[in-house]
């Protein structure tokens, strides 16, 4: 697969905070990769320095081959992005908008392509003054898709989306990646991006602390039966003197590694004599296995 975007060694500071240290990273083409981080770890930075908006103090970036810098901006005619807050003018219209960002061929059948996508037909010819925030979002994200580009960069796109925006925005994505478009999309929530990226950046005060897919992701938390018994505090007693591990300590919860592990943690119980009400197998914890991987990070530096 061929890589669109490379990041190399990335430094940036701000007065004398250092805010991304040495970040690397690829984005290969029709890849939806999701960079996650905490307020703060510098994901917008990461984003802006792409963007060629504001130079970086050291490192290179290139899009299909060709760099990026403040004063070099060639490589980004194919690169649609939305950063922070959509620029939006209050007397124009969203079509108006769209029109400013479209370039000349096919602009109508592109407008009209996008505004269908993302159901803005009913006030795509309304001013922008009277629109929501989800719908500004929404006219931020068409602004970014319109001229069809190669890479688009969305920093935190669900922002004040409702759930079936969201959902259309995420079939929107998975669409254009298929026809091979590359998206790099921010988030300081790991699960928003659960069900659309295929790659995971994981960035913490301007480290890169994990780059995997996101199915390695959510297979490395492991699975886990949670177990329903009639006295919970006895139930994880008894499993800990017949060295059944727990996942955690919040619940009556086994890691699932293979069967004889319930078996035992089961035959456990029950010598014990606490009643099994339900075991059922749970969805793995996105949100944990990402707070652990800062923690364990941050003790580790
Ligand atoms: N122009 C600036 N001047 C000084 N400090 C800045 C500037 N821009 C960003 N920072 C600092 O750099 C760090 C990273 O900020 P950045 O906006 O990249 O984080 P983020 O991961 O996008 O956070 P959030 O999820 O809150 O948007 C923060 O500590 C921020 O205060």
């Amino acid at each position: 697969m061929e890589n669109l975007l490379k990041v190399s060694g990335l430094n940036k500071s701000f007065g004398r905070k250092q805010v991304l240290h040495g970040v690397d990273f690829t984005v290969a083409s029709g890849r939806v990769v999701g960079l996650v981080g905490p307020n703060g770890a510098g994901k917008s930075t990461i984003m802006k320095a792409i963007l060629g908006l504001i130079p970086a103090d050291a490192g290179q970036i290139a899009i299909a081959g060709v760099a990026v810098a403040i004063t070099s901006h060639q490589a980004l005619k194919h690169v649609g992005a939305l950063i922070e807050y959509p620029g939006i003018y209050p007397f124009l219209t969203g079509r108006q908008h769209l029109q400013l960002f479209a370039a000349k061929r096919q602009r109508q059948t592109h407008i009209d392509e996008v505004v269908t996508d993302l159901g803005m037909g009913d006030y795509i010819d309304k001013s922008a003054k009277s629109y929501s925030l989800g719908m500004k979002q929404k006219l931020g994200i068409a602004q970014a898709l319109v001229d069809h580009p190669q890479l688009v960069i969305l920093d935190e796109p669900m922002n004040g989306l409702d759930p079936q925006a969201v959902k259309e925005l995420r079939e929107i994505i998975r669409r254009q990646a298929q026809a091979g478009v590359s998206f790099l999309i921010s988030s300081h929530i790991l699960s928003e991006l659960e069900k659309v990226a295929d790659d995971v950046l994981i960035l913490d005060h301007g480290h890169i602390v994990q780059q995997s897919t996101m199915a390695a992701l959510i297979n490395s938390g492991g699975v886990v039966y949670v177990i329903k018994t009639t006295d919970d505090s006895a139930a994880k007693q008894a499993l800990a003197a017949a060295h059944v591990p727990l996942a955690d300590t919040t619940a009556v919860r086994v890691p699932i590694t293979d069967s004889v592990v319930l078996n035992q943690a089961l035959m456990a119980l029950v010598k014990a004599g606490i009643a099994v009400q339900d075991v059922t197998k749970a969805q793995h914890d996105l949100e944990r296995s990402f707070l652990d991987m800062i923690a364990k990070d941050k003790e580790a530096r």
